[in-house]
């Protein structure tokens, strides 16, 4: 266990050169001063765990009321500030008034030698457990909310995400820095689980910061922690997600948000392993292993100026690419029979197959929403199908293709007709093919042409 820093305060320097002595075994580091005006400063730099504070400062006055004022205005600093009192003998009224208004302990003077010492390293002991506790309730409930969210395993039929996982698996072991990138719903969330669940740093929790929901202003606060009064919003001290995620993960989810202004910020932390909140200048050392996540191309974001070339090579050591899912076939089929099951569970409905057709339409959908997108639609089909054997007509896919965002313009049925134009102009007028990417029957769409006379 380290020893503490502390901090002695008392106008008879005879009184500080004896007591640096009798402690120096005690604490990493004793300074003492005479003058309190000395505090603020001093307790600001954040380098200090207690404080021993005479009560008593100009000569002659013994009220106590000036040891009062420098306490409250200790804990207006640092509120986990540990004060321990010195009073003359006979203040017992006063040492009460002092523990009432928040002090840690008291000593009388003349001091016993051993009653000191245990006195302040019990003060000592019982912060660091106050920390403990508290750094102990964040694990708790980040742990928590990880058991919480609901736990899939990875489909991987397909060659190319054979092969991604066992390289996951490999890079796992090591503490590198991860990218991964992928189009929305490709599964980079789990893949990021998936590195930290086989780590070293398993047992510990991962943390993990949706960059695409911090509002532009709370970004570095969110990121590095803020002290007390650092803005006008900071009414306390909070810990930032970096110092959060120290002895285990941070996911960072979405890296291409990060504001330019704060990329040096985050790289130097990363470099130097630590970070310096908002409104401290005290930095806190953190151990942590960084995975990133993007959809969005960081190179092409370097050579525009909106990304840190810099940044980029600290955090993509490894970069892992997860391919679109109409890339993998194998896995469309696998992971639509992986959800049915789940689905038919969930909302208790007996069990379901897809008939070859049906896996043959869900195999030729371009799937824009990925994996996500595969998920909703077996889900809704569950939800609103009450046969065991699911045909092409039980899937319906979102009618947005890539490159008909112009169709979003007038009445529904405007925009119907607009979307079976592009459509038949997409599959060279073959009705078949364009029936079953709209996601309706022949028939159905043969219907469709007749009323709109196309
Ligand atoms: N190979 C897979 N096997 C099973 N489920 C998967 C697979 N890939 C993705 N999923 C599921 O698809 C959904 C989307 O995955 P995830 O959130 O990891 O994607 P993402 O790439 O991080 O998405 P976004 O870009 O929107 O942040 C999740 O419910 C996830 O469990």
């Amino acid at each position: 266990m380290t020893k503490g820093k502390l901090l002695i305060v008392d106008d008879n320097k005879s009184i500080l050169s004896a007591l640096e002595i009798l402690l120096q075994d005690d604490f990493d580091e004793i300074k003492t001063i005479a003058n309190p005006n000395l505090l603020p400063s001093l307790i600001e730099s954040g380098n200090y765990d207690l404080v021993l504070l005479d009560m008593n400062f100009s000569a002659g006055v013994n009220t106590g009321n000036e040891g009062l004022y420098w306490l409250s205005r200790i804990q207006e600093l640092r509120p986990d500030m540990e004060v321990v009192l010195f009073t003359a003998y006979g203040d017992v009224e006063l040492a009460v008034k002092a523990l009432k208004k928040g002090a840690s302990d008291f000593i009388l003077k003349p001091w016993d030698n051993d009653k000191l010492r245990t006195t302040l390293l019990n003060v000592y002991k019982l912060q660091q457990s106050k920390k403990e506790i508290k750094q102990l309730k964040r694990k708790e409930s980040a742990l928590k909310s990880e058991i919480n969210k609901d736990r899939y395993f990875i489909i991987a039929q397909s060659p190319q995400m054979r092969e991604l996982l066992a390289l996951v698996r490999k890079v796992a072991q090591t503490d590198a820095n991860v990218l991964i990138t992928g189009d929305n719903g490709t599964g980079k969330e789990l893949i990021a689980r998936e590195l930290h669940r086989h780590s070293k740093r398993a047992g510990e929790i991962m943390v993990d910061v949706d960059m695409g929901a911090i509002a532009e202003t709370l970004f570095e606060s969110e990121l590095f922690g803020h002290k007390k009064g650092a803005f006008t919003d900071a009414r306390e001290d909070r810990t930032g997600k970096i110092e959060n995620a120290s002895g285990g993960t941070l996911f960072l989810d979405e890296i291409g948000n990060l504001p330019v202004h704060l990329q040096p910020k985050l790289l130097a932390a990363l470099q130097n392993r630590e970070v310096t909140p908002i409104g401290s200048n005290k930095t806190v050392p953190v151990d942590i292993r960084l995975i990133c996540a993007t959809n969005r191309n960081l190179d092409e974001m370097v050579a525009d100026g909106a990304f840190r070339e810099d940044l980029l090579y600290r955090i993509n050591t490894i970069h892992i690419e997860i391919p679109p899912l109409r890339e993998r076939k194998e896995d469309i089929v696998a992971i639509a029979g992986y959800f049915l099951k789940i689905y038919c569970n969930k909302y208790r409905k007996t069990e379901m197959h897809i008939t070859e057709a049906g896996l043959q339409k869900l195999a030729n959908y371009p799937w824009p929403g990925n994996v996500r997108e595969l998920q909703h639609t077996i889900e809704k089909t569950v939800i609103l199908s009450d046969k065991k054997e699911l045909t092409p007509d039980d899937f319906f896919f979102k009618p947005v293709m890539p490159g008909l965002g112009d169709i979003f313009d007038g009445t529904i049925e405007e925009m119907e007709q607009k979307m079976i134009v592009k459509m038949l102009q997409k599959t060279g007028s073959n009705l078949s093919a364009a029936a079953e990417q709209l996601g309706i029957t022949r028939q159905t769409l043969y219907n469709k042409m007749k009323k709109y006379n196309l």
